[in-house]
C-alpha cells in the first residue's frame, strides 16, 4: 500500500532492518515517547479527531445499502431512515464532517511529529557532537550520519502515518466485522471459512518471495560495488588494461542478478495468481450466495450492497497490517539506536554557550609529567610511553621525532580529547582535570596540519574563533594574519563562500584564515601542527609571518616538521617511539654529535641541498 508522506522525513528508511517487539524494545519506545510530552494535548485531539474519522467513514456502508433498499422501497436497517434524499443528504454531512475532521487530525498529526522529531533531533546531534573523541574513532561518521537521520525519519513517518493508519484500520476492521455479522450470520461465516487459508499462505509465501527478492538485492548490490570499485579505481583499471576482465566480471554479476530476478518473479506470478483467485473467488462466492438469499427472500439487496462495502473495509484493513506492522519494527529498531546514541557518555559540555565561557583561567604554563598513553581504540599499543617536558608561560616549544612516534597525539592530550592513562598534564601547576574541559578547550587552539574550512562566507569562518566577534574584530584578526589582502581581492570581501559553493581556497590562504581564527580566540595556550606539504615560498614567507603574530606573547606548542622552523624555540623535546630522547635549545641539541635532533636536522638540510 503506497501512502503519501505527509512530512519532512526522506526517503532513506526502506533498508532498515526490523525487530523484534519485545519488553526491552518498548522500554526504549517508552523513553522516546517522553518527547511527546510537550505535545500531549494536541497529539490526544489528534487522536480523538482520527478515531471520528473513522467512525464516520463506517457508516458508509450502511447508509449506501439503505439507500439501494430505499429506492426498492424496502427498510432492512432500522437506523437508517427509507428516504433517497434523507439518505443521500446524510452521507452528504458525514463526508464534509469527515474530511473536516481529517484535516485537522493530519495538521495536528504533523505538528506533533515535526515538533517532537525536531526535538529529537537537536539533543542527538548535541549528544553527537559532545561524544568522546574515541566514539568517532571507532565509526565512520557518514555511515554514522546517514544511519541517524534514516533511523530519524523513520521515526517521524511512524508518528505522522503508520500510527494514524493503525488506529483507523483497527476501527474499520472490527466495526466492518460487526456490520459483516450485523447483515448477514451466514454470509460472514461463509467469507471466514476462507480466510484462514489465505492468510496462511499469505505469510509463508510472502516469507519466500520476500528472501528471494532481498538475495536479488543483495546480488545488485554486489554488482553495484564492481561499478563503484572500478570507477574509484579508474586509473589502476586502464594502467593494467583491464577494462575487458571488468565488464566481463560485471556482466557475469549482471547475469546471476536476472537469475534470481526471474526466479522470483515465477514464485511472484503463482503466489498473485493464487490471491487473485482466492480474492475474487470470494467476491463471486459471496455474490452468489447473497444472490440466492435474496431469491429465498433471507436477504435484501441493499443488504447486500452493505455487506459488500463493508467486507471491502475489512479486506482492505488485513491488506494493510503487514506493512504497517513491518513499519512499528521498524521504528522500534530505530528507536534503540537513537536511545543507545542518547545515552552514550558524553563529555562535560553544555548545550547553553553561557555555561560554557571560561572560570578559570590559564596562564600558560603547561607541563607533561610521566604520560603514558595509549588509544582506547587500540589499548594493545602504547603510543607515548613516558613524556615528560614544561613550557613556562610564554615560551615556545618545539616537537620534534619520526612520523608516527606520537605528537599530534600530544596535540589531542592537551585539547583534553584523551586522557591519559598514567601521569599527569599541568596547567599552571595544576592537573588537568581540576580544570573544567570546556575552560581547556576555550584557552587552548590549535591550528592543524590540515585546515578544513565550513561551508559558509571566510567571516563566517574566522568568526569561529571567537562567535561574539564584531566585524572590525575580524577584519583586524585577518590582517594580522596576513588574510585581508587576499580575501579583499575577491569581490564579494568577507562574504565570500569557502568550500564546495564558494572559492576554493589555496593551502597557505586556509592556514592564514585558520591563523586568523586562532588569533581572534587569544588563547593562552597555542598548538601548531605544522603542515607536512610544503608551501611556495612567498606563500610559506605570509603563513609563517602569521604564525609568528600568532606566538607572540602566549605559550606555543610547536609540532614541527621542517627543523628550519622552529630554531628560535625556547625548548625542543625530541620524541622517539613514545619516548622523550633529548630536550634542550637548537644550539645545545645541534652539539650532540650522536643525537636524533642532529641527526634529523642533517637529513633535512640534505635533502634541501639535494
Ligand atoms: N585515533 C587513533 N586511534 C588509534 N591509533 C591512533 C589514532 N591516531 C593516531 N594513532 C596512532 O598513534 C600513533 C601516533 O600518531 P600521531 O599522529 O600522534 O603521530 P605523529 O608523530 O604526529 O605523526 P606525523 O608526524 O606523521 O603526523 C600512530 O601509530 C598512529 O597510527
Amino acid at each position: 500500500m503506497a501512502r503519501a508522506r505527509l512530512n519532512s522525513g526522506n526517503d532513506v528508511t526502506d533498508e532498515l532492518p526490523k525487530t523484534k517487539i519485545n519488553k526491552a524494545s518498548l522500554t526504549n519506545v517508552g523513553k522516546l515517547l517522553q518527547y511527546l510530552k510537550p505535545y500531549r494535548f494536541k497529539f490526544a485531539l489528534g487522536l480523538f479527531f482520527l478515531c471520528l474519522s473513522s467512525v464516520a467513514l463506517l457508516a458508509f456502508p450502511a447508509l449506501l445499502g439503505g439507500m439501494v433498499d430505499a429506492a426498492q422501497g424496502k427498510q432492512s436497517l432500522t437506523f437508517i431512515p427509507a428516504n433517497i434524499k434523507a439518505i443521500g443528504t446524510i452521507a452528504f454531512i458525514i463526508l464534509a464532517f469527515q474530511s473536516f475532521v481529517s484535516f485537522f487530525r493530519i495538521r495536528l498529526f504533523v505538528e506533533v511529529a515535526e515538533k517532537t522529531l525536531a526535538d529529537i533531533r537537536r539533543d542527538t546531534y548535541f549528544n553527537l557532537i559532545t561524544l568522546p573523541m574515541d566514539f568517532f574513532a571507532n565509526r565512520r561518521v557518514g555511515e554514522l550520519n546517514s544511519r541517524l537521520s534514516a533511523d530519524l525519519s523513520q521515526i517521524q513517518d511512524t508518528m505522522t502515518t503508520t500510527f494514524a493508519e493503525m488506529i483507523r484500520q483497527a476501527i474499520l476492521l472490527v466495526g466492518g466485522v460487526c456490520f459483516l455479522f450485523l447483515v448477514s450470520i451466514k454470509l460472514t461465516l461463509l467469507n471466514l471459512s476462507i480466510l484462514p487459508l489465505i492468510v496462511v499462505t499469505a505469510v509463508f509465501f510472502g516469507k519466500f518471495i520476500r528472501n528471494l527478492s532481498r538475495k536479488a538485492q543483495d546480488k545488485l548490490a554486489e554488482s553495484n560495488t564492481i561499478v563503484q570499485e572500478t570507477l574509484q579505481g579508474i586509473s589502476n583499471v586502464k594502467a593494467f588494461v583491464n577494462e575487458a576482465y571488468e565488464a566481463n566480471r560485471y556482466q557475469n554479476s549482471l547475469k546471476s542478478v536476472v537469475q534470481l530476478a526471474l526466479k522470483g518473479a515465477s514464485y511472484r506470478g503463482l503466489f498473485a495468481s493464487f490471491i487473485l483467485f482466492c480474492i475474487f473467488g470470494a467476491v463471486v462466492s459471496v455474490i452468489w450466495y447473497g444472490s440466492s438469499l435474496i431469491a429465498h427472500g433471507d436477504l435484501s439487496v441493499g443488504n447486500l450492497t452493505t455487506y459488500i462495502i463493508s467486507s471491502l473495509f475489512v479486506a482492505g484493513s488485513m491488506g494493510s497490517f503487514p506493512e504497517l506492522y513491518a513499519n512499528v519494527q521498524k521504528s522500534v529498531g530505530a528507536t534503540e539506536r537513537v536511545i543507545e546514541l542518547l545515552e552514550e557518555h558524553r563529555e562535560a559540555v553544555s548545550i547553553h554557550q553561557e555555561e560554557n565561557e571560561i572560570k578559570q583561567k590559564i596562564y600558560g604554563d603547561l607541563a607533561f609529567e610521566h604520560v603514558k598513553f595509549a588509544y582506547p581504540s587500540r589499548k594493545e599499543i602504547t603510543v607515548l610511553k613516558d613524556i615528560s617536558f614544561h613550557a613556562n608561560a610564554g615560551e615556545k616549544v618545539a616537537i620534534v621525532g619520526p612520523s608516527g612516534t606520537g605528537k599530534s597525539t600530544l596535540a589531542s592530550l592537551i585539547l583534553g580529547f584523551y586522557h591519559p592513562q598514567e601521569g599527569a598534564i599541568l596547567f599552571d601547576g595544576k592537573n588537568a582535570d581540576q580544570y573544567k574541559l570546556t575552560d581547556i578547550r576555550n584557552q587552548v587552539a590549535i591550528v592543524p596540519q590540515d585546515v578544513l574550512l565550513f561551508g559558509g562566507s571566510i567571516r563566517e569562518n574566522i568568526a569561529y574563533g571567537k562567535l561574539e566577534a564584531s566585524p572590525e574584530e575580524v577584519i583586524e584578526a585577518a590582517k594580522r594574519a596576513n588574510a585581508h589582502h587576499f580575501i579583499m581581492g575577491f569581490p564579494e570581501g568577507y562574504d565570500t563562500l569557502v568550500g564546495e559553493r564558494g572559492v576554493k581556497l589555496s593551502g597557505g590562504q586556509r592556514q592564514r584564515i585558520a591563523i586568523a581564527r586562532a588569533l581572534l580566540k587569544d588563547p593562552a595556550i597555542l598548538i601548531l601542527d605544522e603542515a607536512t606539504s610544503s608551501l611556495d615560498s612567498e606563500s610559506e614567507r605570509l603563513v609563517q609571518n602569521a604564525l609568528e603574530e600568532l606566538m607572540k606573547n602566549r605559550t606555543s606548542i610547536i609540532i614541527a616538521h621542517r627543523l628550519s622552523t622552529i630554531r628560535e624555540a625556547h625548548r625542543i623535546v625530541v620524541i622517539e617511539k613514545g619516548k622523550v630522547v633529548e630536550c634542550g635549545t637548537h644550539n645545545e641539541l645541534i652539539q650532540h654529535e650522536t643525537g636524533l635532533y642532529r641527526y634529523l636536522s642533517q637529513l633535512q638540510q640534505e635533502h634541501v641541498g639535494n
